[in-house]
C-alpha cells in the first residue's frame, strides 16, 4: 500500500484494571478485534486529553470509573494492510469505583493472572502484559502486522515512566 508522504498516527487508549491478582479483561462484542479478550479503550476523541479519553472508554465499555490511571506504556502498531500507525497508550488502575457491567462493545471477565487467555487476544499482548503485571515499569514497543493479525516484528523495551503524561488530540 503506497504511503502518503506526511501522516499522523491514530491515537487510541487501553485501559487495564487489576485487582492484585486477577486482570479484568473484556470480550469484543463488535468493530476491530471483535472475539479477542482486550483491555478497554479506543479512539481518542478531538479535544480531550488521552487520559481523559481512557476514563470515559472505560466507563462506557465496562461500566466503571478508575479511581486513578497510572501511564504503563505507548505502544506503536504498524499494519501493512492500513494506512495510519496506530499510537495506543496503556494505563493501569487497581482500584475503580461501580461494577463491572456488559456493554454493548465489551463483556467483562476476570481472568487470574496466570490464565490470561493470550489464545484468543491480539498477537503483542503475550509480550508486554507481563510488565505492566509484574510492577511498575513502563514500556514502549512497535509492533508490524500483516494482514491485520499476523506479528511479523517487534521491539519492546522499559523506559522511564512518563508521570503524569497527559496530551490532548489537536
Ligand atoms: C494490534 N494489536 C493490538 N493489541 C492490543 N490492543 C489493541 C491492538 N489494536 C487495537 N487495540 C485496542 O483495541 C481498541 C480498539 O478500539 P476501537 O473499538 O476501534 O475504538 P472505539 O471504541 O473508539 O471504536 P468505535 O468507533 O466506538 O467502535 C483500543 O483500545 C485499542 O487500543
Amino acid at each position: 500500500m503506497a504511503l502518503p508522504d506526511c501522516l499522523q498516527p491514530k491515537l487510541f487508549t487501553l485501559v487495564l484494571v487489576t485487582d492484585g491478582r486477577r486482570v479484568l479483561l473484556g470480550k469484543k462484542k463488535r468493530g476491530f478485534g471483535e472475539g479477542y479478550f482486550n483491555g478497554f479503550g479506543g479512539k481518542v476523541e478531538a479535544g480531550e486529553t488521552i487520559r481523559d479519553a481512557a476514563s470515559r472508554e472505560l466507563l462506557e465499555e465496562a461500566g466503571i470509573a478508575a479511581d486513578s490511571l497510572t501511564h504503563r506504556g505507548t505502544l506503536t502498531f504498524l499494519f501493512d494492510d492500513r494506512p495510519q500507525p496506530w499510537e495506543v497508550h496503556v494505563f493501569h488502575s487497581d482500584s475503580y469505583t461501580g461494577m463491572p457491567t456488559e456493554s454493548e462493545e465489551m463483556a467483562p471477565q476476570w481472568f487470574d493472572y496466570d490464565s490470561i487467555p493470550y489464545q484468543q487476544m491480539w498477537a503483542d499482548d503475550v509480550f508486554w502484559y507481563p510488565l505492566l503485571l509484574k510492577g511498575s515499569a513502563c514500556f514502549r514497543g512497535t509492533f508490524h502486522f500483516v494482514n491485520t493479525h499476523t506479528l511479523v516484528k517487534r521491539d519492546l523495551s522499559e523506559v522511564p515512566c512518563l508521570d503524569g503524561v497527559d496530551y490532548k488530540l489537536c
